[in-house]
């Protein structure tokens, strides 16, 4: 967009700089091509700028709450009014119609208090200053009266407060609208709790971070109070099960029984600290934690803070056992869980050796893993034989011959943790079931959905699991996108501004790679689920020559010099935020996904109902229909329909979570980090809009005065 320098000389001005981001400045002279810019640093150095790296601006001492607000609005007055209302803690901004949040990383009361609640109840939407609380209260008017759903979609990278946004808008419907029947209230929020306890773990970027994406319905009778709930999640991170990446950990509820249960319970488990598993040793254990606790790539305001954010395991295990009973989930039906749990732990402590005597590569539990062999199968309530065929043998049958194949070490150390991931998986969903089942209501005329997505994610090199998130993320960011048009048409329509072009950021081509029912990448993994891994590298190579769209570019990468990885293992795909690597490692099998006949048999031979239900008969169908059997990328897919389809019958809100680097010097939160947070999440098309469309009021008012002296 063509910049106006409307400047008189001494005006105040932000000067882009690569280095320190937005710098404050005064024009101390106008050259045709050139600016010359005294800047407001302690040396007052003057410096020639070209005029496309300014921004004007006028009140820069002052702030507003509404970012529409003020005179000149581009990213450096965004940038400085959001710092400026950061540093006063005050966390929430409008930007159009969308909420921004910043993590203040620091307990803020009074901003959730019963008083704080009941202003927002009592004010309609921008009256008072913004807050989660009334984008809750919008979508609840909103949903009374136009009578239709409503969708609040909360986004941001991880650790930027999605989760805590979500759990202060559910926090907010509950506590208002939900007058008659308040053990709903405490178990919508019990929910949410038991499933952080199983569903989420420390990462290096949050301690309690999600690993699934969530959809909570908040359900509503004619009168509009509450009457239940439904969760419904997607992409479980199973994986985290058996690997967890450096200076991260499992799953909280492992640490919580190891550390935190009775010393009775854990006796009979035969469960010991956290740093005697192989699922919980391997990088960040308990004794480690204690050092070692708080994000990597955050650096906090004082020590205060780090104590705030740490998760303590050991006070979580009493709280988690309360709300199952809160939850309605029976003592025999807990132990159960335990037990799985305690089973899992020990099975990881499984490990092998080769066979010797094998004719066929086979391999052997090690002697010292005996016990722990013996340990899981009692806890599984399976056979010790039974469990050691299914980890030492793939048996599958041919022409009514049962023919048993011994596996390698790496075969069955493979065989171990996917038995592993498949057991906690169906366990989290059993959990969801019995959530649901504590919140679900005999009728409902509307709902509110709250969606905790998951962020992009983009480590040095992504593998299956961060290709899947990031599809999801691009889709979420492909309703947003829509959203931002259908906002930006009102706000032109309401100036009484002819619509242009809306020029944004479309992603449909990304979507497209991943999507196209011929040369997509889904329908591409799954056609290739016969072949080796490095065609299907090939094929993924060849969906880009053939895509003019340019979404997947050749890999010309600086691997890591230790990198094991090869050049045509790699593919990059440039998403809406960022270029992101993927590895090709494991794709098919990932994909694949395809459970053991021998698991099935093995798991339903248990002589525990809980743990044979877990494998229950809808579920065991649609592994042995080998030819409706869907791949995880097609699953993924529909999953992610499922949530797009939802919100596009609703009306739908977003809230936006940003994370700032909380060093905070001056200046600091105006440089990369927040502006490509903003950037990624779509920012830079509203701003241009709104920037448009003061431009072009300018000009219609220097039009309307023009007439009028004429
Ligand atoms: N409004 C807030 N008030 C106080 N603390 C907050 C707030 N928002 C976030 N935090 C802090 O930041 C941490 C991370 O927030 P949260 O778990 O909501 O992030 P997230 O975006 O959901 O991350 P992920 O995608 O990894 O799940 C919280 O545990 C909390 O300590």
């Amino acid at each position: 967009m063509e910049k106006m320098i409307t400047g008189e000389q001494h005006k105040s001005i932000w000067i882009f700089n690569d280095q320190n981001g937005f710098i404050l400045g005064r024009i101390t002279h106008i050259e045709p091509k050139a600016v010359i810019v005294q800047l407001n640093n302690n040396n007052n150095n003057q410096m020639f700028v070209m005029p496309n790296t300014i921004c004007q601006t006028e009140e820069y001492d002052k702030y507003m709450n509404d970012n529409n607000a003020p005179i000149y609005f581009d990213e450096a007055a965004l940038l400085n009014n959001l710092h400026r209302l950061y540093q006063k803690d005050q966390i929430y901004v409008y930007i159009g119609d969308g909420l921004i949040t910043f993590n203040p990383y620091k307990q803020l009361l009074e901003l959730y208090s019963s008083k704080t609640l009941k202003r927002y109840n009592e004010n309609s939407f921008g009256i008072i200053p913004p807050h989660v609380f009334a984008i809750g209260d919008k979508a609840y008017r909103n949903m009374c009266t136009t009578k239709q759903n409503q969708s609040i979609v909360v986004t941001g990278e991880s650790g930027a407060g999605k989760t805590e946004s979500a759990k202060y808008v559910l926090q907010y419907l509950s506590k208002s609208y939900d007058a008659c029947n308040a053990s709903i209230k405490g178990r919508l929020k019990n929910s949410n709790l038991l499933l952080e306890a199983f569903g989420n773990a420390k990462t290096i970027h949050n301690n309690n971070s999600s690993r699934f994406g969530e959809i909570m319905e908040v359900h509503f009778d004619e009168e509009y109070t509450i009457v239940g709930g439904n969760i419904t999640y997607y992409l479980f991170e199973k994986t985290r099960v058996c690997v967890q990446s450096t200076d991260e950990k499992n799953f909280h509820i492992f640490y919580y029984l190891c550390v935190d249960a009775s010393a009775r319970i854990r006796k009979s488990l035969q469960l010991n600290s956290p740093d005697t598993y192989h699922y919980l040793n391997q990088d960040c254990s308990q004794t480690k934690q204690l050092t070692k606790s708080y994000p990597q790539d955050t650096d906090f305001k004082c020590e205060q803070l780090v104590s705030n954010l740490e998760l303590n395991d050991t006070n979580g295990f009493i709280k988690y056992d309360q709300i199952m009973n809160d939850i309605g989930i029976s003592q025999e039906d807990k132990l159960n869980i335990y037990s799985i749990l305690a089973g899992i732990l020990h099975l990881g402590n499984i490990n092998f050796e080769d066979d010797s005597e094998s004719t066929q590569n086979g391999c052997k539990i090690i002697s010292t893993s005996e016990q722990a062999l013996i340990m899981t199968a009692q806890m599984l309530h399976v056979g010790v034989h039974d469990l050691r065929n299914v980890l030492l043998e793939r048996i599958s049958m041919m022409e009514n011959t049962i023919i048993s194949v011994p596996l390698t070490v790496h075969e069955a150390e493979h065989v171990r943790d996917k038995l592993a991931k498949t057991i906690y998986a169906r366990l989290f969903n059993q959990l969801v079931v019995y959530v649901n089942t504590s919140i679900s209501f005999k009728s409902s005329t509307s709902h509110i959905s709250i969606i905790d997505t998951i962020g992009f994610e983009n480590c040095p090199i992504n593998s299956f699991e961060q290709i899947c998130i990031n599809y999801c993320d691009e889709k979420i960011q492909q309703i947003f996108n829509e959203h931002l048009v259908e906002t930006a048409r009102l706000l032109f329509q309401e100036e009484g501004i002819g619509l242009n072009k809306i020029d944004y950021i479309d992603n449909q081509d990304c979507i497209n790679l991943f999507e196209d029912q011929i040369t997509g990448w889904f329908h591409l993994l799954d056609e290739e689920s016969n072949v080796t891994e490095r065609q299907s590298n090939q094929s993924t190579h060849d969906i880009f020559h053939g895509n003019p769209n340019h979404s997947m570019i050749p890999p010309k990468l600086d691997l890591p010099a230790a990198s094991i990885i090869h050049h045509n293992e790699v593919f990059v795909v440039e998403h809406y935020s960022g270029n992101a690597v993927y590895s090709t490692s494991e794709f098919i099998d990932k994909n694949n996904d395809i459970l053991l006949d021998s698991f099935i048999i093995f798991v339903r031979k248990s002589k525990n109902e809980f743990v044979k239900n877990l494998f229950d008969e809808i579920f065991v169908e649609q592994f042995k229909d080998k030819i409706n059997y869907l791949s995880v990328g097609t699953k993924v897919r529909s999953e992610m329909t499922d949530v797009i389809n939802k919100v596009k019958r609703s009306v739908v809100h977003f809230i936006t979570c940003i994370k700032p680097n909380v060093k905070m010097i001056p200046n600091e939160f105006q440089k990369d980090q927040i502006r490509s947070q903003l950037k990624t999440l779509g920012f830079a098309s509203i701003l241009s809009f709104i920037e448009e469309v003061q431009q072009k009021i300018r000009k219609r008012e220097c039009r309307v005065r023009k007439a009028q002296i004429n």
